[in-house]
C-alpha cells in the first residue's frame, strides 16, 4: 500500500512543539526548568564502590531507551565498578562507560527519534544539552556519593567527580559561541538601577548587565563561576506573578470571564501597570523596550520572504489567533468598564507588545505547593538564550529561602555572558515568540512530516517503531550514512518502507528491498526538492539593506534550505550507494534521468 507524505501544517505538529500557541490556552511561555534527577544510587562496601546508572521505569520513554541501551550492550540497571585498576587509563575508560549510559538516560523525545542505534562511537554525542545533562548527573551522582562513602573512596570519587568537571568545561570551551560581544558603549543605568533596587529586595547576584552586540541586553559573569556555583537569586517576592492582582479591581471583571487564563489576566494587567507611576514595579516596566521585535510584528516584506516555508503559515496563524484573542476583549471591556481598561491603553499595538512582552520575557515556575505559574522575573529577564547554555534548571523555587535559583551547569569566566537555556525550541518558535535565531547548529530545527501511512497490514512479527509523527532534520548531524540508513531517521525510514511494501523483511540486501530502498529514497527527494524549489533562491547580496525582519527571514529560510538540500543529497547519495550494490549482484541497471529501471540478467 502506497502513503501520502506532505509537510505538516502547524496545526498538525508534535508534542516536541508543546509550546505553540495553538496547543496552550493562550500564552507559550518560555518553561522553567527543574533539574530532573534521573539516575541512581551508590553501593559503596570496604572492598568496592560502584556507581548504579538506572533508567527509571517511569520515564516515559522507558522501552525506547532501554531498547537503545541493549543495541550499546547496557541494561537499563547498569552497576559500574569504580575500584582502582590498574590500568593507567581507568578513570577515562570508566568515564566513557559512564557517559554512554548517562546520555541514553538524559535523551528528550526528539534526540531519541535522531538517536542511531547500531553506531557505537566511543564518544557518541546526541546534542549539546544531552551532553551538558548527562555529565552534570554523573557530578550530581558523585557529590550525593561523596557525602555518604567510606573515606576509602573518596580519593575515586573525587578524582571521577574532577574528570567529568574538566569534560564540561571543555565541552564549553569548544562550543561558546562568537556572540557574548559586549558593546561598551552602551549605558545600563537603568538597568543598574533595577538591580540595586532588586538587592535591596533581596536578590543575590553574581552577574551585571551590559549591551550585547546582536543580542540587545545580557548578563555578565562579575568573577569566574564554577559549576553549581549560584549566578543568581530572586526572592519569589519580587516574581510578577498571578497573586499579584488578586486583589485588583481589574481581577473581580476579568475573572467573571469564560474561559479566560490567568495568563490573559496578567497580560492585561501588565499593559496597564506599565503606565502606572505608583507601580511597585514600575523600575522593571522602565526597563522594557518600547518595541519587542519578534515575528509576531513581523512586516508584509519580512513575511513575503517566507514563502515556501512553514514559518510563513505558523506566523499567520500565530497573528490571527492574537487577532481574534484581542477582537473577544475590546473594545467591549472598553466600553463597559473604561476606567478599569482605559481605551488609550487598550489599543492593538499595545496589546500585540504586552503578547510580546510575556512570550519572550515570561517563564513557567514551579511553586512550593507544586502549583506552576507563568511569570515575569525581574533581572533574570536580561539573560539570554543559547545552544551551550551555562544555565539549564531554573524553575523551581526553593522552598527553604521562598527563592528561585539559577545555577551554572558549565562554567562562566569573569567576563563571559551568561546564558540560560529558554527550552528545546525551533528555530521558527525562537523567530515567533523571541525574535532570534541562535548561533550554531540547532538540533530541534526539524522539518515535520505529515505522512499518511498504512501499518494495518504489516508483518505482526516485524516490531513497529511506534512513532506517530515523524520529521527529518540537517542529515549533516548524523554519523550513520550507509545503506539502510543514509543520514536520515531510522523511524522515518522504517515507516516509509513498510507502508510501501509491508510483507518485506527490511534491512537485507534481497533485490526485492533494496528496489523498495530505492523507491521511499525517490519519494523522499522528491518532496524535498519540490519544497527547495517553492522556496526559490535567497539573494543574500541584499541582505545587509533589509530590515531587521527580512534578515531574519532571509536567515531562517537559507537555514531551511540547507535541511532540504542535505537530506535532497543523502536520498542521492543513498540511491547512488543502492545502485551500486545492485549493479555488483546479479542486476543490470539502466539509469534514465536518475529514475532507474532495474532489469534482471
Ligand atoms: C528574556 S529577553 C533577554 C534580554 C534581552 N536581550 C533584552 O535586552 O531585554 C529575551 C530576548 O532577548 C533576545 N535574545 C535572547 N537570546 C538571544 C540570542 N541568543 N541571540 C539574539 N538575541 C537573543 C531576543 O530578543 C529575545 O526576545
Amino acid at each position: 500500500m502506497g502513503y501520502i507524505l506532505c509537510f505538516a501544517t502547524v496545526t498538525t505538529y508534535f508534542s516536541f512543539f508543546a509550546a505553540q500557541i495553538l496547543l496552550l490556552a493562550f500564552l507559550a511561555a518560555s518553561v522553567g526548568r527543574e533539574r530532573r534527577i534521573t539516575a541512581t544510587a551508590v553501593m559503596d562496601t570496604d572492598e568496592e564502590c560502584s556507581i548504579v546508572l538506572e533508567l527509571p521505569e517511569t520515564d516515559t520513554f522507558f522501552d525506547k531507551k532501554k531498547k537503545l541501551l541493549q543495541s550499546k550492550g547496557f541494561s537499563p540497571k547498569e552497576r559500574i565498578c569504580l575500584r582502582n585498576s590498574s590500568k593507567p587509563d581507568w578513570i577515562s575508560a570508566t568515564v566513557e562507560v559512564l557517559l554512554q549510559i548517562a546520555r541514553i538516560i538524559q535523551l528528550n523525545e526528539l534526540e531519541l527519534y535522531f538517536a542511531e542505534e547500531y553506531v557505537c562511537m566511543s564518544m557518541e554525542f546526541y546534542s549539546l544539552r544531552n551532553e551538558l545533562e548527562a555529565l552534570n548527573s554523573i557530578v550530581l551522582l558523585t557529590d550525593i556519593s561523596l557525602s555518604s562513602c567510606s573515606h576509602l573512596h573518596k580519593n575515586i570519587l573525587q578524582g571521577l567527580r574532577q574528570t567529568i568537571l574538566d569534560l564540561i568545561t571543555d565541552l564549553g570551551d569548544k562550543n561558546s559561541v562568537k556572540g557574548g560581544v559586549v558593546q561598551k558603549d552602551h549605558s545600563c543605568d537603568q538597568e543598574e538601577r533595577l538591580i540595586e533596587w532588586g538587592e535591596s529586595n533581596g536578590v543575590k547576584t553574581q552577574l551585571k548587565i551590559a549591551y550585547i552586540e546582536g543580542a540587545g541586553r545580557g548578563a555578565i559573569a562579575r568573577k569566574d563561576l564554577n559549576v553549581g556555583d549560584i549566578a543568581l537569586e530572586i526572592p519569589v517576592s519580587i516574581i510578577i506573578s498571578e497573586e499579584l492582582i488578586h486583589e485588583t479591581e481589574m481581577y473581580g471583571v476579568l475573572k467573571e470571564i469564560d474561559g479566560i487564563s490567568s495568563e490573559t489576566i496578567l497580560l492585561l494587567w501588565s499593559m496597564k501597570e506599565k503606565y502606572n507611576s505608583d507601580s511597585k514595579f514600575k523600575i522593571y516596566f522602565d526597563t522594557l523596550p518600547e518595541k519587542f521585535n519578534t515575528g509576531l510584528s513581523f512586516s508584509i516584506e519580512a513575511i513575503k520572504v517566507l514563502d515556501g516555508t512553514l514559518l510563513l503559515e505558523e506566523l499567520m496563524q500565530a497573528r490571527q489567533h492574537l487577532h481574534a484573542q484581542y477582537d473577544e476583549l475590546f473594545p467591549a471591556l472598553c466600553n463597559t468598564f473604561p476606567d478599569i481598561f482605559p481605551p488609550e491603553l487598550y489599543t492593538w499595538e499595545k496589546f500585540l507588545w504586552a503578547c510580546e512582552l510575556w512570550y519572550s520575557n515570561s517563564m513557567k515556575i514551579i511553586y512550593s505547593d507544586g502549583k506552576i505559574k507563568t511569570c515575569l522575573i525581574p533581572i533574570a529577564g536580561f539573560l539570554n538564550h543559547s545552544l551551550c547554555p551555562h544555565v539549564m534548571h531554573y524553575g523551581q523555587v526553593d522552598p527553604a529561602k521562598n527563592s528561585l535559583k539559577f545555577c551554572l551547569s558549565r562554567p562562566c569566566k569573569s567576563g563571559e555572558e551568561c546564558c540560560l537555556s529558554y527550552g528545546n525550541f525551533s528555530s521558527s518558535h525562537l523567530i515567533t515568540f523571541y525574535g532570534f535565531l541562535p548561533q550554531g547548529d540547532n538540533p530541534y530545527d526539524v522539518i515535520p512530516l505529515d505522512i499518511d501511512g498504512a501499518d494495518v497490514d504489516s508483518d505482526e512479527n516485524i516490531p513497529k517503531s511506534n512513532w506517530t509523527s515523524h520529521m527529518v532534520r540537517g542529515t549533516w548531524l548524523s554519523r550513520d550514512h550507509k545503506i539502510f540508513y543514509y543520514g536520515l531517521p531510522s523511524p522515518l525510514l522504517d515507516h516509509l518502507r513498510r507502508s510501501r511494501s509491508p510483507m518485506l523483511r527490511t534491512k537485507t540486501f534481497l533485490q526485492e528491498n533494496l528496489e523498495n530502498e530505492l523507491e521511499v529514497l525517490e519519494n523522499l527527494k522528491g518532496i524535498f526538492d519540490d519544497m527547495i524549489k517553492n522556496m526559490g533562491e535567497i539573494d543574500l547580496n541584499d541582505r545587509e539593506n533589509c530590515c531587521w525582519d527580512e534578515k531574519l527571514a532571509m536567515d531562517y529560510k537559507s537555514t531551511q534550505r540547507r535541511i532540504a538540500c542535505s537530506v535532497s543529497t543523502s536520498c542521492l547519495a543513498g540511491r547512488r550507494k543502492l545502485f551500486g550494490v545492485i549493479a555488483g549482484s546479479t542486476c543490470f541497471l539502466v539509469l534514465t534521468n536518475a529514475k532507474p529501471t532495474i532489469q534482471n540478467a
